[in-house]
Order: C-alpha cells, then structure tokens, then sequence
C-alpha cells in the first residue's frame, strides 16, 4: 500500500483574479497558507470566488496579479503541463472519461507520462484497493455501471495516480445523497492519514467543512478572507457577526462532532447505565443525540474491542463544551 508521499506548501500571496469585462474582482487579494499535508477547506457563499481560487491553482484560471508559491515556486514560473502534473484535481460529478473502463480511467495519467505498463497495473490495481474498490470485481466495468459514490472514489484515484503532491478538490462530493457522502467523506480521510497530501477543498457546506478540514478559510464576495482558523476555533471564536451567522447558531452543537468519548474523563458504569452502545471513538454529538434519544441518565461506553470503560452523561458532555 502507498504511503504518505510528497506533500508541499502552498502559498497565496496576495491572489488576485479579475475576469475580463469584469469590474470587481472574483479573487481579491488572497494571501493565506496551507501547510505541507494538511486539508485546508474553502468555504463560503456562491459566487464568493471558492471555485476560481482552487483553479488558479493549476492555472485553469490565470493570476490577475499577485502570486502562488508551491513548495517554494511561483505557479507563474512553471510550464502549464509540468505544473499539473504534480496537481491532482476532483470535480463533482468525477469527470471519468464514460467510454473508457474504470482501469483506464484511473491509468490516464500515468499513460500521459509515458509509464510501462506493468507499472500502469500495478498502481492501477493499489490504488483502487485503497479506494475501496477491488481491482477484480471494479477494473472493467464502465463509469456507468458504479454509483455515484463510487465513481467519486474512482476520480479520486485517478487524481491520486501519478502520486501528486497537491490535490485540488472541487465539491468532490456535493452530488451524492448524505448517507453516501459521509461515508465518502470518512473514506478520503482515512485515505488522507495514509497519502498525507496538501489539499484544497472548496465546500459551501459548513458540516463537510468542519468534517474534512484541518483548517478552514471563510470567504465572503470577492474572496475576501474573513477567518483562516482551524474548525475549532471558527466555531468557538467567529471572527465576526457573518461567519457566525454563516456558520449557524448550532456551532456549539457541531463544535460537539469534534471531540470524541475517547477524549473525556469518563464516570464509572453503574447498572443504571444503559446497554452500553457507545464507544469511545463516537463524538460528543453522538453521545448526546444518544442520551437525549434514549431518555437515560447515563449511558455506558465500551472501547472498540467492547471492554466497557466508563459512562457519559448530559452533564458530562456539558462541561466538556
Ligand atoms: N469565466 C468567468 N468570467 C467572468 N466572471 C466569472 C467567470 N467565472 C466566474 N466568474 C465570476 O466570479 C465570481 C466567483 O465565481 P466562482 O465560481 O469562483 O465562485 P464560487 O464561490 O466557486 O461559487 P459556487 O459556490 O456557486 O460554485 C462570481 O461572481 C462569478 O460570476
């Protein structure tokens, strides 16, 4: 299986994209820096220059003026072609070629770059194992014999293939269904702790932020950054009345998604502490949605091998918060 491989900075630097016939500017000045193998979320409103900020990233949008700075080297200094190569890039609707198997899909760019084709197999074949989808039964269908979830998970191999440093993720996920898209997105983290690649990921949805990301930026109208912090801290600490009323005035409640059971100080079971189903890597919310649900005072909590190790009550979880 792969392995954390290269992983760079990347630095905005005063970014700025004005589009031609334009008289404001889509991108405004953005300076901000997501550190080496880190997820950094770009959230905000539509039309707040999410999109355009990612894309000029790989240059499909070019700088107005203003630059950004990849392990070091201006994007401005690369040629198109050498620069996305080190990018990995994920749409919404996954953009596999429709008439190509899911195998090929996912060889395109190693194709691309002239690899032999053992070599082609063999990551082909890893790298769908690490997505989730056996080599054996997945290889040959076509885009149109997956479901939605699962061709996603195919656009990001294919985004993974050549081993980028970089990956560019453009609400990869905002097509699938809820159950669909956090399971998803549970997969591209666990993936995430094994690649470690720095990445890009423009949600408008502030759950998929607080889920996904290691920091997040909020931007208003014009890419303008109102707070670069990491979920945490957005939640507890908004920067200012519109990125608490963007993020919504249940922040406490998600604030709870961000700690688990495993992270409290836990009270002794006794036999009034319900049947025990939770279990220590479940979050606060969880937890709490479980007391609440169940009407119990108390609810015993087992480790993930079912030891039981204590009990979590409202009060508890109160404080925590
Ligand atoms: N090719 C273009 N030419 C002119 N204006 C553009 C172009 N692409 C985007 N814009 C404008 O730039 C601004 C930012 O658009 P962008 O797509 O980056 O926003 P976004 O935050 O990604 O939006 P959404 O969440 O709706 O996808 C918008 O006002 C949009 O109309």
């Amino acid at each position: 299986m792969q392995t954390a491989g290269a992983a760079d900075e990347i630095v905005f630097d005063a970014a700025t994209k004005m589009y031609d016939g334009t008289d404001e500017a889509a991108v405004d000045a953005l300076s901000l820096t997501v550190p080496a193998g880190e997820i950094c979320v770009l959230l905000g409103a539509s039309g707040c220059g999410k999109t355009t900020a990612l894309t000029l990233v790989n240059r499909l949008t070019e700088l107005t003026s203003g630059d950004i700075r990849i392990g070091g080297s201006s994007i401005r200094e690369q040629d198109v072609i050498e620069l996305r190569r080190g990018i990995g890039y994920v749409i919404q609707q996954a953009g596999l070629f429709p008439h190509l198997t899911i195998e090929e899909n996912v060889a395109t760019v190693p194709q691309v770059l002239g690899w032999k084709k053992p070599r082609i197999a063999e990551r082909s074949r890893e790298l769908l194992e690490l997505v989730g989808l056996p080599h054996k039964e997945y290889a040959h269908r076509y885009p149109s014999q997956l479901s939605g979830g699962q061709r996603q998970r195919v656009g990001i191999a294919r985004a993974l293939a050549a081993d980028p440093p970089i990956m560019l993720m453009d609400e990869p996920f905002g097509a699938l269904d809820p159950v669909t898209r956090e399971h998803v997105q549970d997969e591209f983290l666990r993936l995430q702790e094994q690649v470690q690649k720095t990445t890009l990921f423009v949600s408008h949805d502030i759950d998929e932020a607080v889920r996904m990301g290691d920091r997040i930026a909020i931007l208003a109208k014009g890419g303008k950054l109102l707070q670069y912090d990491t979920p945490e801290r957005i939640l507890r600490e908004p920067a200012d009345d519109y990125v608490a009323r963007f993020v919504g005035t249940d922040r406490g409640l998600k604030a709870l998604t961000l700690r688990t059971l495993g992270d409290l100080k836990l009270e002794p079971a006794d036999e009034a502490s319900g049947d025990g189903a939770l279990h220590t890597s479940d979050t606060l919310r969880t937890a709490l949605s479980a007391l609440m649900a169940g009407g119990a005072e108390r609810l015993s909590v087992t480790d993930e091998a079912g030891k039981p190790v204590g009990s979590v009550t409202v009060a508890l979880i109160r404080e925590a918060a």
